[in-house]
């Protein structure tokens, strides 16, 4: 049976002036996939995020998106996705329950489905003795727990993920995983991008963009394999060796 496409990018281009930051980047990503999107600093990582989001206009190419042409059907792409940025996007002066309660206001949720949403997420994050705390007195580890949990309120088919374990120690990180793989096991799409190695070894497949290109795709193993080296660090090394 062949693999439902649920994001399908073909030559896709940013520039910002003279400089081209995403330089025809193309690949497809399938249902249910946790597909790693790696690169180094300024590699054009959150460039090519924001295009398939659809807050950022493609200078050139295409992406479909859940369906959806980002450039010409934007507000679909948006309404078809989760996204949960670097920075930590809740509020840190209200408590748990307010700002899911505020987030499920924005994704057009009902406030039956709201309660309901409260309910299931303070048992799974077993959040019960803080509920009615300030998301500013929790650990950064939890905050990104329910940050994850509240980019998946309106039941997204795809969640975009950038960098969302930065800052956390190797457990919390391992945990955050459990999560994603839930997720993904429950047929939601994820597309991630990580600085952490050890991570991009999570993933089903993984991108690895240098300087605006994307210079290697496919399994960790095949790539481990291509490369001739035993850890995603190491792909990772000698492709940016290489290009230099
Ligand atoms: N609005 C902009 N105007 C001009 N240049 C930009 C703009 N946004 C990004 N760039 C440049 O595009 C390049 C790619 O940046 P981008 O943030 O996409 O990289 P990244 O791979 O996500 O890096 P990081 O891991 O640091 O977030 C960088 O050289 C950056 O300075």
């Amino acid at each position: 049976m062949e693999r439902e496409k649920i994001i399908s990018v073909k030559n896709l281009t940013k520039e910002f002036g003279h400089f081209t930051a995403v330089k025809g980047i193309s690949f497809d990503v399938y249902k249910g996939e946790i597909f790693g999107f790696l690169g180094a600093n300024g590699a054009g990582k959150t460039t090519a995020m924001k295009m398939l989001i659809g807050i950022s206009n493609p200078t050139s190419g295409e992406a479909n998106v859940a369906g959806f042409d980002v450039h010409s059907q934007a507000d679909m792409v948006k309404k078809s996705i989760g996204y949960m940025s670097q920075k930590f996007s809740m509020y840190d002066d209200l408590t748990i329950k307010e700002n899911i309660t505020f987030f499920g206001g924005i994704y057009g949720l009902s406030r039956i489905q709201i309660k309901q949403k409260i309910a299931q997420l303070i048992e799974e994050l077993e959040l019960q003795e803080v509920a009615n705390n300030l998301v500013g007195s929790l650990p950064l580890g939890w905050k990104q727990k329910l940050s994850f949990s509240v980019a998946l309120l309106h039941e997204p088919k795809i969640v975009f993920l950038d960098e969302p374990t930065g800052g956390v120690d190797p457990i919390t990180r391992r945990q955050f995983w459990e999560m994603i793989y839930t997720q993904a096991y429950k047929g939601t799409t994820i597309f991630v991008t990580t600085h952490y190695m050890d991570e991009a070894e999570y993933c089903d497949r993984v991108s690895i963009m240098v300087d605006g290109s994307i210079e290697a795709l496919d399994t960790p193993k095949n790539l481990k394999e291509q490369f001739k080296v035993d850890s995603m660090n190491d792909v990772f090394l000698k492709l940016a060796r290489n290009i230099e």
